[in-house]
């Protein structure tokens, strides 16, 4: 891992925009709900399927890299104690704060993708039923930095029962080799036999948030699968999606996006 380019990452990310984020991937084209063809119903289902199985369950759930955005935790919150969001940025960190705390629509309109999920899920729960079940799950909202040995310094009791992340590490990492130590480094945060969930981008190298450009580390599938592989899990599944070009609008050059479904070896 090179500590100047992690450096030069976290520098860069000194300018990114959470609102900007989110206008970019979490509003139309890509956040169309009429069809699975379009990217967030897609990633939605990956999780819905996944969760639907019961077999991922437990105390504590722990997003690697929340950003600004819940979407990742909506299937989770009905099979976890506790969620706990974590991100680098304290920008990032006051927009979850921002949407726990509001009573009118203060923060992001998150309603369209619980509503989405709500529906998927076919258990006719009601949207705002799950919106107030992830609020009352969300306990903790902690600093995070992927490139330490503990990335969450002394704030960790004890490991997770799961983990998820949505486009974290490829994003943060400078080269491959940064990628895998920032995965050898996560996985100290689960329990052995646990659950990890990523989403991630395929074959991106950079992305807009505002002000800032960031660098992406390019990755395939083969990469994501070996880096895996070679750090102590079982895939159990693995899906991908090929962006469309009504989707390619300019905010990233992401090819596809990648889920996994990996299990940590006892
Ligand atoms: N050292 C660090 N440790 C942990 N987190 C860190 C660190 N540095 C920054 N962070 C934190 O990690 C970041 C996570 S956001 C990364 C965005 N990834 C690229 C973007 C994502 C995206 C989303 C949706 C769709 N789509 O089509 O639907 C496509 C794409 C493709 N482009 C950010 O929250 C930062 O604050």
């Amino acid at each position: 891992m090179s500590a100047a380019g992690v450096t030069a990452v976290a520098e860069s990310y000194q300018s990114f925009n959470p609102r900007a984020y989110l206008q970019n991937n979490y509003t139309l084209p890509r956040a169309n709900f009429t069809s699975e063809e379009y990217a967030v119903p897609w990633k939605l289902r990956c999780l819905a399927d996944t969760f639907a199985t019961g077999e991922i369950r437990g105390q504590t759930l722990i997003d690697i890299g929340t950003g600004p955005t819940i979407y990742q935790l909506l299937s989770a919150c009905d099979y976890f104690e506790e969620i706990v969001a974590t991100d680098y940025l304290e920008v990032n960190r006051a927009e979850i704060r921002c949407w726990l705390s509001s009573k009118s629509s203060v923060g992001f309109d998150w309603s369209p993708f619980i509503k989405h999920t709500c529906k998927i899920e076919g258990k006719g729960e009601a949207w705002e039923e799950k919106e107030q079940k992830l609020k009352k799950k969300l306990k903790k909202i902690l600093p995070i930095d992927v490139h330490q040995p503990t990335p969450l310094g002394s704030s960790l009791s004890e490991p997770a029962d799961a983990l998820i992340s949505a486009f974290c590490l490829e994003a943060v990492s400078p080269d491959r080799q940064s990628f895998d130590q920032a995965l050898r480094n996560v996985t100290t945060l689960l329990k052995p036999g646990g659950h990890f969930l990523m989403i991630g981008a395929l074959e991106e190298s950079f992305y807009l948030a505002g002000e800032a450009k960031l660098s992406v580390v390019p990755v395939t599938e083969l990469d994501v699968k070996e880096s895996f592989d070679k750090n102590g899990y079982r895939i159990r599944d693995f899906r991908s999606y090929s962006m469309p070009p009504n989707l390619m609008i300019g905010v990233d050059d992401v090819k596809g996006i990648f889920f996994v479904h990996a299990q940590k070896l006892a």
